[in-house]
């Protein structure tokens, strides 16, 4: 059986790109951006007043002038009034306006007295060049980049991007999610259950995980475990989807049909079981035109676990997402593990006394016991064939 890491790496030799489409700013949120944004122009694009008051020549104040005659006002959103050159001369400026032509400075009202069309400096006024002026091009130059590709686009970057004009962007397209759980045993969860039925939740969790992960072209399905229909539906998916993600009938049972299935399907098998818990049925494989298929285990734990460690990293690769760097937590407490293959044990995350990241482990009961996970932020990997971690062991965290 491979290793959690040599299955993730095998995942990242076989995604291909997601295409890359334009797409309006107002839809923009939560899409991986696919080229850089670069200011159209200086920013700010003019001298702009950072204060509501008076400008005027830092010079003339340094003369000794300290009664101005306010000679127009300067609101925001109009051209730039030009300063006369008489000494006293002062233009009343509102923030956010271009700073008048020939004034360098501002004065705020607070350092200011007005008697009728003249102003006069209080004592505490310190006038220097500069002063309350944001300088055209001091955050920015026109054609400076101002967000680099690879991100995952959030409140901010959609306002830098209106800021420079782009009104629509280069994003990676959202692949088509084909969700399948299998399994006789499952029905959904708002009809009358029998006991020996059991509700459908892997489904309804992994649908709500990747819709919350920026992968909301997600449609759902149910399949008996009849080959015939499972054939049938995978045949159908297979036409109209990028990705299908499978949960259950990946293990040895006789009614365990997803794996000969899918090959029959033509989809091929890349791996089968991973030398972890839980997840270790995992079935991986792929089409010749590029489909991934992720086939997961059904216990609830498993499937949610194993979209966490491997799907979603696929599908933040193939967007063209940059890598979230690893981060380690340090365990809060001694733990003995309890198998020898690589384990996946769900945290509580909190920060320790030196501002550390601990890791403080939520054992579920078994890798069915979903209510085990409520409550945690993600899962550390224990490494295989050490069985004991003493409190303060550094661990791999995967946040959910
Ligand atoms: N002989 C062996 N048996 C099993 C092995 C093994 O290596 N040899 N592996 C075990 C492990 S580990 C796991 S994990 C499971 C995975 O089995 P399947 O992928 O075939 O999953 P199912 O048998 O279909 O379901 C397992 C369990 O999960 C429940 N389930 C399934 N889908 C859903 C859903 N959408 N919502 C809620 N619950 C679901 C299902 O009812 C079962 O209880 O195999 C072990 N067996
Ligand atoms: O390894 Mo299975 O995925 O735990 O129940």
């Amino acid at each position: 059986m491979i290793t959690p890491a040599e299955a993730e790496a095998t995942i990242q030799r076989h995604v291909s790109p997601f295409p890359t489409e334009i797409c309006p700013l107002l839809h923009a949120h939560g899409r991986v951006l696919r080229s850089e944004l670069r200011a159209d122009r200086d920013l700010p694009p003019f001298d702009r007043v950072t204060m509501d008051g008076f400008a005027l020549r830092a010079a003339a104040v340094a003369k000794g002038v300290q009664t101005f005659r306010i000679e127009a006002l300067q609101p925001a959103g109009v051209p730039a009034a030009t300063l006369s050159t008489a000494a006293d001369a002062c233009v009343e400026v509102m923030t956010g306006a271009m700073l008048p032509s020939g004034a360098d400075a501002v004065v705020p009202y607070e350092d200011t007295a007005r008697e009728g069309a003249t102003m006069r400096l209080l004592d505490r006024a310190t006038v220097t060049p500069g002063a309350a002026v944001h300088r055209r091009g001091s955050d920015h130059r026109a054609g400076d980049r101002v967000v680099r590709a690879g991100l995952r686009l959030s409140g901010r970057e959609i306002a830098i991007a209106a800021s420079i004009g782009a009104g629509a962007l280069s994003v990676a397209a959202q692949p088509r999610i084909a969700l399948i759980a299998s399994g006789d045993e499952l029905v959904e969860p708002d009809v009358a259950v029998a006991p020996h039925q059991i509700r459908r939740s892997n489904d309804y969790g992994l649908r709500a995980a990747l819709i919350t992960a920026g992968y909301p072209r997600v449609e759902n399905f149910h399949l008996r475990d009849v080959r015939h229909e499972i054939d049938a539906l995978i045949e159908r998916v297979l036409r109209e989807n990028d990705v299908i993600v499978m949960t259950g009938g990946v293990s040895k049972g006789r009614f365990d049909l997803v794996p000969a299935a899918l090959e029959a399907q033509g989809v091929r098998k890349i791996f089968h079981g991973v030398a972890q818990r839980p997840g270790k049925p995992f079935w991986f494989g792929g089409t010749t035109g590029g489909q991934l298929v992720f086939a997961l285990p059904g216990n609830p734990i498993s499937a949610y676990t194993c979209l966490h460690r491997y799907v979603l990293p696929a599908l933040d690769l193939a967007s063209g997402l940059d890598a979230s760097p690893n981060v380690g937590a340090a365990l809060s407490e001694r733990i003995t593990c309890p198998t020898p293959l690589t384990f996946f044990l769900p945290v509580k995350l909190a920060t320790g006394p030196r501002a550390e990241l601990l890791a403080t482990p939520r054992w579920p009961n078994t890798s069915g016991d979903l209510a085990g996970l409520s409550d945690t932020d993600g899962f550390v990997e224990l490494p295989p064939e050490q069985r004991e971690f003493p409190a303060g062991t550094v661990l791999r965290v995967f946040r959910w």
